[in-house]
Order: structure tokens, then C-alpha cells, then sequence
């Protein structure tokens, strides 16, 4: 070991962790080093009620190995339907910690997703009015908007114009992929925060396309250009508040990524941590990474720091993670940043 670097357990603050056999094989990959996640709710049904998520959560705690801790922040799937006296009800209770928008059609699993935001205009009043979180997948749907411009021109078009008709509501800007979601965040000071995935600051859209196409380098919003990965470092590693680790770790099976139409998602759960300490001593900012990915997502979300740490250490020899977990469901992939990493978690 030539460095080490202890820090607060991290958290991750936007996981997909699914449901039954792929439950059980991807949470130990997020339990062995990170405290705390916000659970994403895009099951297929979604997790829309209440009752649904105390159910979700249930199913996750029964599916964690016997000695693992691990705790699950749940959101609720919001749709043009939803009770906003059932959201208040279950964020009063201590069991949901934010609300997730899926424009439908944006993402996996999203056709539950909004189309008409004026619907959803009630609940979000109340959202602001109880300090509950909006987590938002930043991305129009529209045909004629090119894909790599579709996260610039919902924050113009739809992010925007929300945050103004609901003064109050606490949004987080989740995976964001461009200079424009930066800029947006830093030019807010109040209720306003982004997730940042471990994979976007690692590939550009070249690492999708060249070469050959790479379907594990696949997800939504899809990478962007160099300067945009450069922009979201930059974000990531300056120790300003308003950014944090959200994973988006999204497991889908090798058969279900291989494919003529592959599904979008990058599986970062298992090596997460030892890729982050690598970029962040790129940026020769390893001092910033327990703000990023323990610090800054606790205090956003009005949780304490967790009590306990891991430490990273730095070794001459390379580190070698697993080319992919097995589940009952069929492989999953684990993302290969493409270069050797010498960090891992002790
Ligand atoms: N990020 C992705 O590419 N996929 C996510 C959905 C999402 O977060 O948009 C998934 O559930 O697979
Ligand atoms: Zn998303
Ligand atoms: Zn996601």
C-alpha cells in the first residue's frame, strides 16, 4: 500500500436497485461500501403509493445478507394521478425522502411518467410547501429534439418554468450530463442540487461510438461531449455543496444490453468508490471526495453525515474488479472505466 484516505461512509444518492433475483445479487454490491441510497422507484409497476414503497422496503431489508447494513431512502414514482395528501402522508411518516419525475418515455421504464405537467402542479405545491425533494430525469422527449440536446432544452423549457411556478420546491437535477446542468445549479443559490454518476466523469459520447459501438457505455442521458465530461469534474471534485454522488448504478442483464435495441444503464455499484478516488486524484482533488460522496448528499437532504468510514487505499499493483456479478436473472456487466485503476476499498 503506497496511500491511504479514510473518509465518512459515502451514501449514494440515486441507485436502481430493481426487484426479486436482481435485488437480491446487486444490493450487497451497494451495501459493502455505501451507508445510505435514495432507491430509485422505476419498477415495473412503479412504485406510485405509499403502501407501495413501505412494501418496496421491506423486500430490500429482507434481501440484505445477514451483517450488512445498509438503508434505504425511498421515493415515490410521480404520475399525472398522484395523492398529494398520499405524498405528505408518507413523507410525514419518515419513509420517503423525495419524489422522482420521469417525463414519460424519457427513460427505463417511464411510460407511468408525466406528459401534462399542469397536473402534477398540486402535488408539487405541496412538495414545496413540506420540504419534500423533487428528483427530476432532466431530459424532453420531444422527436424533433436531438438526444444530446435534450437535457439543455429541458431546463429551459420545463425545469425552469417548474422551479418558478413552485416557489420553494427543492429540486435535485439527477445524472446530470452537460455544462448547462452546471451552470444551471451554480446559478441558483437555494433549493436547487444535481447528482453526478462515476460514469460520466469517466466516458465521453467517443467512448460509446468509437471503435465499435459499446452498449455498456449506454445510459440516459447519454454522455456528451469531452468538454461537458470536463465540466461535470470540475463540478464534482470543487467541494461546492450542491453537487453529489448519485450513481445511477442501473443493472440490466448482458442478453438485455447486447442486443439490436439495448437498454440504457451502466452497472457502477461493485467498483464505484475505487473509480472516484481515481478521478479525483486526476483533478488532484482527494481532499474533495467525502464532501462529494459523503458530506454534500446528507446535507441536501437534511440527513446526518454516517457515523462510521471507509478507507481507499493505493497500491502499486492494479486492482482487479469483477468483469461482471452473476445473478438468477443472467450476467450484469460491471462498467470498465478502460484504464487501470490502483484504488480500492479495504
Ligand atoms: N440511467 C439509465 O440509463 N437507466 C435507468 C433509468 C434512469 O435513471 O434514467 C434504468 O433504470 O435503467
Ligand atoms: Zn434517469
Ligand atoms: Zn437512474
Amino acid at each position: 500500500m503506497t496511500q491511504s484516505l479514510t473518509i465518512a461512509r459515502p451514501d449514494d444518492w440515486h441507485l436502481h436497485l430493481r426487484d426479486g433475483a436482481m435485488l437480491s445479487a446487486v444490493l450487497p454490491e451497494t451495501a459493502r461500501d455505501f451507508g445510505r441510497a435514495i432507491i430509485m422507484p422505476n419498477l415495473v409497476p412503479p412504485v406510485v403509493t405509499g403502501a407501495q414503497a413501505m412494501a418496496y422496503r421491506d423486500r430490500i431489508l429482507a434481501a440484505l445478507p445477514e451483517g450488512m447494513a445498509f438503508t434505504p431512502l425511498m421515493t415515490l414514482y410521480l404520475t399525472e394521478d398522484t395523492d398529494p395528501a398520499d405524498v405528505a402522508a408518507a413523507h410525514a411518516s419518515g419513509l420517503v425522502k423525495a419524489v422522482k419525475l420521469y417525463p414519460a418515455g424519457a427513460t427505463t421504464n417511464s411510460a407511468s411518467g408525466v406528459a401534462d405537467f399542469d397536473k402534477v402542479r398540486g402535488v408539487l405545491e405541496k412538495m414545496a410547501e413540506i420540504g419534500l425533494p423533487l428528483c427530476v430525469h432532466g431530459e424532453v422527449t420531444d422527436a424533433d429534439i436531438d438526444i444530446f440536446d435534450r437535457e439543455a432544452v429541458f431546463i429551459d423549457r420545463v425545469l425552469d418554468p417548474i422551479r418558478t411556478a413552485t416557489p420553494g420546491l427543492r429540486v435535485v437535477m439527477e445524472h446530470i450530463t452537460t455544462s448547462n446542468g452546471v451552470d444551471y445549479v451554480k446559478a441558483n443559490a437555494t433549493d436547487l442540487g444535481a447528482t453526478i454518476t462515476t460514469h460520466h466523469l469517466i466516458i465521453n459520447r467517443n467512448h460509446i461510438l468509437v471503435g465499435g459501438i459499446k452498449p455498456h457505455y449506454y445510459c440516459l442521458p447519454v454522455a456528451k461531449r469531452e468538454e461537458h465530461r470536463l465540466a461535470l469534474r470540475a463540478a464534482a471534485t470543487s467541494g461546492d455543496a450542491r453537487f453529489f454522488l448519485g450513481t445511477d448504478s442501473a443493472p440490466h442483464t448482458d442478453p438485455n444490453k447486447e442486443s439490436a435495441c439495448g437498454c440504457a444503464g451502466c452497472f457502477t455499484a461493485t467498483n464505484t468508490m475505487p473509480l472516484l478516488a481515481h478521478v479525483f486524484e486526476e483533478e488532484n482533488a482527494l481532499a474533495n471526495l467525502e464532501q462529494f460522496a459523503s458530506k454534500n448528499g446528507p446535507a441536501f437532504y437534511g440527513l446526518p453525515v454516517n457515523s462510521d468510514s471507509i478507507t481507499l487505499a493505493k497500491s502499486d499493483a492494479a486492482t482487479s474488479f469483477p468483469s461482471h456479478i452473476d445473478t438468477k436473472e443472467g450476467p450484469v456487466t460491471v462498467f470498465d472505466p478502460g484504464f487501470p485503476v490502483h484504488w480500492s476499498v479495504l
